[in-house]
């Protein structure tokens, strides 16, 4: 017979009451008057059966073995990752040839040490034979029970074990004889007779091991030849007391009601490259980003480096399921794989290349092509190297046409001017001119390439996109085009500049990517006046390294990214290069770029530059030539259309526009039409609707798209008001 819910005694309680030392003793009777006084409504049936659990039975029940759970289980690889990635079983067996190399060497030439060693220490060798042997023959490790018999004054038992020994020391004594008289003449013998070398040989031999037998038992005779840094295993007990002293309250009462985190480890902790890897179920209610915000006090909890504490989420699983990666060694001065690109000669952009590498030292790659990147961080965190790195890997290969903005003005993309078919490191006036000029040339780079790859036969152009062979194409211009950027909100910012180069970069970032145009934005501002919505909605790939705030996290790595767990606000300030790397479509991994200096910059870009010249592929600013167009800015659009429509015509059609410009400035507008009109007026907030006119054509009137010259006067006088103001 089942006994009643109320009746059913908690056999797990009671044990970890028994378990726990500070356990509570409970008053029974004072516990049951309490629980009486607090049933609900007195409900009868339930005074007569005292509370009802609120699960079922059913819902109590340990859940049945089943197919489906099965499938739904998560399969442990069979071959260990580092077994099955080529470059890391590469560089494990790289490791183990190189420490054998090294361990062999070092003791090698201190042989002639080591054997002075042994030498020395063979006649205590000898010594402690003898001793042994002495200690042996007459029986000596006895000497202290028969001399606790004679204290006692047990004569029979002292006779009897006498007797023994003498009969065991007789036996000894033949077998020393024996051996003094027989085997070691014998041996002698031998000796005397051997050849030279055999002799040599039995004498180090016995010396050696004479050396060994006399070593004083805290000296050994090998020097160290590597020193291994002590790491303390990672245990499951270090991982839930760290968590225990995070302050989170779910963790807390958890452990204070005696969960001892046996059941929060769903894999047993691993070895995982240079580090352990704990996976962790944190307890109800505890949310892996809740651990994250702590990175510091878990580092602090496991008494490790920060850099050495890589806590992250896994929301695929659940928000409660957490990562903690713990390296042997502070990622930032754990020594790092070689980039492969400086030994690479050149590079296909269509093909992943090694951008950096994540806490356990593998390489996390990035896809140049078809991708359009933003990077942003507070200052002097590694911004404008990653731009570089990215710059760089463009560079080297000879198909794509860099232009390189160095808006912080410091001269960091130098290394780029060599290879760049625009470059230009400033923020002045005639700095935003050059990059308003470039930007214009993109954006007409644009409409070509969009027409090129319309007007292209299906076979050769199946998905509407650049592919590797049109790239490599030199009659159609479709080469891989990269826009780096840096500090990208002092373009958008402009008062006169900003609105159109936001919407050239914007139109870049949106439709440039499949058309082998790849923007690539870096900002120590990411806020929505820095980083236009239009650009960090639209980036595919974004590398967040630290920021301050939830705001810039998701500006940079994209919206919810932040509740989600990927918080780039968890980075010290010392995690320099590091950052949240998100690749086309892939989940977020922790990245450090590779380190790479001006110098050695510049080492690239030479030899970046070779090749270009060898596939005859060096163009512009590396040429020293200048934007095809470059204005002496002295012309600009709103005047010049004030200019052409006189203070009489309140209102004019765009292609009126467009003409009387081209006859105006033929080398700025030539070739222009309505629409290009209407799409450079609208940075400036000038609208462009249904105008009535006279056709000067026909001299019929229609309506036309066109705008009022009011509207040009009033986008003026704010563009002059926004200059006086900066
Ligand atoms: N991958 C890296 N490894 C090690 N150190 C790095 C790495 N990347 C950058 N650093 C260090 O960080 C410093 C700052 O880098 P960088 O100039 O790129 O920062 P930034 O974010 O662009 O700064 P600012 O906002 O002032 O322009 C560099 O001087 C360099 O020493």
């Amino acid at each position: 017979m089942t006994a009643p819910d109320g009746d059913r005694f908690d056999w797990h309680a009671a044990e970890r009451d028994l378990n726990t030392p500070d356990a509570e003793v409970v008053d029974l009777d004072a516990a049951r008057s309490r629980r009486e006084s607090a049933a609900p409504d007195n409900d009868p049936a339930e005074a007569a059966t005292g509370p009802r659990l609120v699960d079922s039975p059913a819902a109590q029940r340990s859940p049945r073995f089943t197919v489906a759970g099965l499938q739904d289980a998560k399969r442990r690889p069979i071959v260990p990752a580092w077994l099955r990635s080529r470059a890391e079983l590469r560089d494990a067996a790289r490791w183990t040839v190189g420490h054998l190399f090294h361990a062999g060497t070092y003791h090698l030439t201190r042989s002639p040490k080591y054997a002075g060693k042994l030498a020395w220490r063979a006649p205590r060798g000898a010594y402690r034979i003898l001793t042994g042997w002495g200690r042996w023959l007459f029986d000596l490790q006895g000497e202290h029970v028969r001399q606790v018999l004679a204290d006692k004054g047990d004569a029979e038992l002292y006779l009897k074990v006498s007797r023994l020994r003498d009969q065991r020391v007789r036996w000894r004594g033949f077998v020393t004889a024996a051996v003094v008289l027989g085997v070691l003449p014998a041996l002698g013998i031998a000796y005397a007779l051997a050849p030279p070398e055999a002799r040599y040989a039995t004498l180090a031999a016995l010396l050696a091991a004479l050396g060994a037998l006399g070593r004083p038992a805290d000296k050994p005779l090998l020097d160290t030849a590597v020193m291994v840094p002590k790491v303390q295993k990672l245990t499951s007990d270090v991982v839930v007391r760290a968590l225990g002293n995070l302050g989170i309250t779910g963790i807390n009462q958890a452990i204070s009601k005696g969960d001892r985190g046996k059941d929060w480890f769903p894999a047993p902790i691993t070895r995982d490259g240079p580090g352990w890897r704990a996976d962790v179920e944190l307890p109800n209610g505890v949310t892996a980003t809740e651990v994250i915000e702590k990175r510091e006090k878990l580092a602090a909890g496991l008494s490790r480096p920060l850099g050495c504490v890589w806590p992250e989420g896994q929301p695929e699983v659940h928000p409660g399921r957490l990562v903690l990666w713990v390296g042997d060694q502070d990622m930032s001065k754990a020594r790092k794989p070689a980039w492969p690109l400086l030994k690479a000669g050149t590079v296909d952009l269509f093909r992943p290349q090694p951008f950096g590498t994540d806490p356990r030292g593998r390489w996390v790659d990035l896809t140049l092509m078809f991708m359009a990147m933003v990077i942003g961080s507070i200052p002097r965190m590694g911004k404008t190297f990653a731009l570089r790195e990215v710059l760089l890997i463009a560079a080297l290969d000879p198909r794509a046409e860099i232009h390189a903005y160095d808006l912080k003005g410091t001269g960091d993309l130098s290394a780029l001017e060599q290879v760049a078919h625009r470059y230009r490191a400033g923020e002045e006036d005639d700095d935003i001119e050059y990059a308003v000029a470039g930007m214009r040339e993109l954006r007409d780079e644009l409409r070509r390439r969009a027409k090129v790859i319309r007007d292209l036969p299906r076979d050769l152009c199946p998905e509407n996109k650049v592919t590797p062979q049109l790239a490599s194409k030199k009659s159609l211009g479709l080469h891989p085009l990269v826009i780096g950027v840096d500090e990208c909100q002092k373009w958008f910012e402009h008062p006169e500049y900003g609105k159109e180069l936001e919407a050239i970069s914007t139109d870049l970032v949106k439709r440039g990517p499949a058309l082998g145009i790849i923007p690539v934005f870096a900002t120590q501002r990411p806020d929505a006046k820095s980083l236009p919505t239009g650009i960090s909605a639209n980036a595919s790939t974004r590398f967040c390294l630290k920021v301050m705030g939830q705001t810039e996290n998701d500006m940079v790595l994209g919206t919810s990214q932040y509740k989600q767990g990927i918080r780039a606000t968890m980075f010290a300030w010392t995690d320099k290069g590091t950052g949240y790397f998100v690749g086309e479509g892939a989940d977020a991994r922790i990245t450090t770029t590779v380190n790479i200096d001006g110098p050695l910059a510049e080492r690239i870009a030479a030899h970046a530059r070779a090749a270009r010249e060898a596939a005859g592929r060096l163009t512009g600013h590396a040429l020293g030539e200048q934007p095809a167009t470059a204005p002496t800015l002295s012309f600009n659009l709103l005047e010049d259309i004030a200019a052409v429509v006189p203070a009489s015509e309140a209102k004019v059609w765009c292609r009126t526009v467009a003409a009387r410009l081209a006859e105006l400035r033929p080398d700025v507008y030539g070739g222009w039409d309505a629409e290009q009109v209407t799409v450079a007026l609208k940075p400036f907030g000038v609208k462009v609707g249904q105008t009535w006119g006279t056709d000067p054509d026909t001299g019929k009137g229609a309506n036309r798209g066109g705008f009022e010259r009011a509207a040009i006067i009033a986008a003026i006088a704010e563009r002059n008001r926004k200059r006086d103001a900066s």
